[in-house]
């Protein structure tokens, strides 16, 4: 399998503290993975560090490959690997007069909305549809920001990501502040993305978002990995109770867990 992303001993240090601790992990292309942790245990710093955002501590043998290559351009990364999180969807939102369908064409240009000197061919504007029709949100793509549920805003965030193409779909914490019912379907878009291949990597602190197409979660506690193996492994009571500190057990339906207090 041709891996996605290879840390080796990977350290981030910011404001004087070292916050990833000699990361070592590869992801495999298609693989999908949740990567569930506490506050403050570095998820969020690890998905800048394999979004391409932030490089690792230099070290003599290349701490960070992504698609197999040390250095990259962002540009070009960004084709094949998406990010969809809660500061993309702030940045939509000071957009208000954006269109839905602009939404997904500005993901070709790593752009917040079209402006003048785009240009759009007829072809990726059928294909921007297409996506839109795929994500049942073809009603929407003449209204504009201002008139979106937060969930009807990360489906097209969700469709700025496809409209590349990527292998790689990178989600944080992505059904925070959604409904029940804009949950639901914000994840059967996610489990059909899982199931055409390409690989969802979820950064969570809720297990009721790891779809079932996930198979490998990675626990990370004070900047270290604490856990790494098959789901069916690293979901149970004991493990997370000892996570997250407290006595937890995790009930288990169709693919699915939740976690409750003991
Ligand atoms: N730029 C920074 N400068 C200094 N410290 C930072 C910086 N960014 C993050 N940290 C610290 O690093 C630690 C890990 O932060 P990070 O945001 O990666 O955690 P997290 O697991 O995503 O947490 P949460 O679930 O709360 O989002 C925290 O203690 C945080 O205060």
């Amino acid at each position: 399998m041709m891996t996605f992303l290879q840390l080796n001993k990977a350290s981030i240090r910011r404001g004087g503290q070292t916050i990833l601790k000699n990361i070592s992990l590869s992801i495999g292309l298609g693989e999908q993975v949740a990567v569930l942790g506490p506050n403050g245990a570095g998820k969020s710093t690890l998905l800048k560090m394999l979004s391409g955002d932030i490089y690792p501590l230099y070290r003599r043998a290349p701490a960070i490959r992504l698609f197999g290559q040390e250095r990259w351009d962002l540009f070009s990364l960004r084709h094949k690997l998406a990010v969809i999180s809660g500061a993309l969807q702030e940045q939509h939102q000071q957009h208000p007069d954006c269109a839905g369908l602009n939404i997904i064409l500005s993901g070709l240009f790593g752009s917040i909305d079209i402006h003048e000197n785009h240009c759009v061919t007829a072809a990726q504007k059928k294909a921007a549809l297409r996506i839109a029709r795929e994500l049942n949100l073809t009603k929407l793509v003449k209204k504009t920001v201002n008139t979106f549920s937060s969930g009807e805003l990360r489906s097209f965030l969700i469709g700025r990501a496809l409209i590349n193409e990527p292998q790689v779909i990178v989600l944080d914490e992505p059904t925070v502040s959604l409904d029940v019912q804009a949950r639901a379907q914000f994840l059967q878009n996610i489990r059909r993305l899982a199931q055409t291949g390409r690989s969802v990597i979820l950064v969570t602190h809720l297990l009721e978002e790891i779809i079932p197409e996930i198979t490998r979660v990675i626990i990370l506690k004070n900047g270290r990995i604490f856990a790494d193996g098959k789901k069916e492994k690293i979901l149970t009571g004991a493990m997370l109770s000892r996570t997250f500190g407290l006595p937890l057990r995790v009930e288990k339906n169709k693919g699915w867990a939740a976690l409750k207090l003991k």
